[in-house]
């Protein structure tokens, strides 16, 4: 091997770090651009590109607010209000009135509001009675039943042990195959008469035409603002979808269409109970007048419909007042069924933002080029001169086989532009752009490129030598044969 090249394949980390910053001062880079004259690809490029045009203008940019910056943090207080007067009638033919202070159970609640649409009401004292006809573990036929009995959660009272069959009634629906006689019932000491809630309902009439005014106060905090729903003049009304949406006092009818599309499972919630989702959604553009900005609302209901629900159906719970008369206490036990209204709030609000506009510009940039993307893809891979492509675009570049004419054309470049250095491998001699000839076309045969940076010389054929030099970069070479 030729000592002056073996000492120059040593890494040198000088000339390298020299080289690194000389090409870094000096070389500009660019991107090749292949020019391709089809009319097809071109024209699936524009289409593309004109779709994605349109997709990041029009939705990403002007729809979906690319512009502005977003926030979603909210602060939100609700008051909800329920008026409408109720009634039942007695068996008397007369009628009971019930007002928003009888049917609204609690009066207050954080975000939801009960109306009591149906109840199961009992007058009761601390005594001794039956247990409920309805309660399968309380029939006897003696005594010995009633005895002994454990824990039962649905018990209405303590067991006394006692077995009543004075009291005989229709317990057709419990009697069982055994013994076709007739059962007693077992007696309890609690609060006497127990509920019997296969008592006739009361269903509370005109609730349809009760109105719930939904108050709601917001803020984003990013942005330090403040608004309502309601609008500056707002006069008594109601909503409605079209004519009035700006009122936020919509009538129970109106809501329970909304939540309820079947007549019959509406009718149903007003006697077995139900639970509605109310929600409010602002989407407040900031960049606007604040008070251009409503929240939508939705009704929904989340209780299972009752052609579906076996096991426990709409929405009901106990609750009772008590009082003291002559040593003895009363109460007023109530079951009540009803409408549970549950408020949720959401929202956003958006503000011009020169920084969320510059970055989402540069997202959509990188959208568009994907027509590129797509159209190379097809171009190179399902068009029929595909290969002929794929040869134009892709330059393979192996560090020990470099094809032979593309260096001989660095090499005539660099003759002609005299930008070559040579240097004799034997002597370690440098000459500055002689003048001599390349013999064309090169000799492909032994011919081999060193993309080494350092000094070497390769050989080319047996006249020849290939040459190496630091200051030029990757491939100079020259034929020594042609000095
Ligand atoms: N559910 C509702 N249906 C119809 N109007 C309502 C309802 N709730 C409130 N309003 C009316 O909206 C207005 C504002 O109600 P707000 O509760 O702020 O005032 P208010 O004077 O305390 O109301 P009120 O004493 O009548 O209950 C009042 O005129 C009130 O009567």
């Amino acid at each position: 091997m030729n000592p002056v090249s073996s000492s120059n394949q040593r890494f040198n980390v000088r000339s390298f770090l020299k080289q690194l910053i000389v090409g870094f001062m000096t070389e500009y880079e660019t991107p090749k651009i292949v020019m391709v004259h089809s009319y097809s690809i071109t024209t699936l490029l524009r289409f593309i590109q004109t779709i994605l045009l349109l997709y990041s203008l029009c939705y990403l940019l002007i729809y979906r607010k690319g512009y502005q910056y977003q926030d979603t943090s909210l602060i939100s207080s609700i008051t909800i209000k329920v008026k409408g007067l109720g009634y039942i009638d007695t068996p008397n033919n007369d009628s009971y009135v019930f007002d928003g202070t009888d049917y609204i159970i609690p009066s207050s609640e954080n975000n939801a509001v009960f109306i009591m649409t149906n109840f199961i009401e009992t007058d009761q004292s601390r005594s001794t009675c039956l247990e409920s006809a309805s309660f399968k573990p309380a029939k006897c036929r003696n005594d010995g039943d009633c005895q002994n009995k454990p824990y039962m959660p649905d018990i209405n009272g303590r067991w006394t042990g006692r077995c009543s069959l004075t009291s005989i009634i229709d317990m057709s629906n419990i009697t069982t195959n055994i013994s076709q006689q007739p059962y007693g019932l077992c007696e309890i000491q609690g609060w006497c008469p127990v509920e019997d809630d296969r008592k006739k309902s009361t269903v509370i009439r005109e609730i349809p035409h009760f109105t719930i005014f939904i108050k709601n106060f917001i803020e984003f905090p990013t942005f330090n603002v403040k608004h309502k729903n309601m609008a500056g003049n707002l006069k008594p009304c109601v909503f409605h979808p079209k004519k009035n949406t700006d009122c936020p006092i919509f009538g129970l009818d109106y809501i329970l269409e909304e939540a309820e599309k079947n007549e019959t499972e509406r009718q149903l919630m007003l006697l077995y109970g139900g639970v509605i989702s109310v929600k409010l959604d602002w989407d407040c553009n900031l960049d606007r007048n604040i008070k251009l900005c409503k929240p939508v609302y939705t009704f929904d209901r989340l209780d299972t419909p009752f052609h579906e629900e076996r096991f426990s159906i709409g929405f009901n719970f106990r609750f009772a007042s008590h009082w003291k008369d002559n040593e003895t206490y009363l109460r007023l036990l109530r079951k009540a069924y009803g409408l549970r209204f549950i408020v949720s709030v959401s929202g956003k609000a958006g503000k011009f933002d020169f920084i969320t506009l510059t970055l989402n510009t540069g997202s959509l940039v990188g959208i568009f080029g994907l027509a590129t993307f797509l159209c190379d893809y097809i171009l190179l891979n399902l068009t029929e001169k595909a290969s002929m492509y794929r040869e134009q675009i892709f330059h393979r570049v192996n560090p020990k086989e470099t094809r032979v004419d593309n260096a001989f054309e660095l090499l005539k470049k660099q003759v002609q532009d005299k930008t070559l250095i040579m240097e004799n491998p034997n002597t370690n001699e440098q000459h500055m752009t002689p003048s001599f000839r390349i013999s064309e076309p090169p000799p492909s045969e032994n011919l081999s490129i060193v993309t080494s940076t350092s000094f070497s010389s390769v050989p080319v054929n047996q006249n020849s030598t290939t040459l190496v030099h630091p200051y030029i970069g990757l491939t100079n070479m020259m034929k020594q044969g042609t000095k």
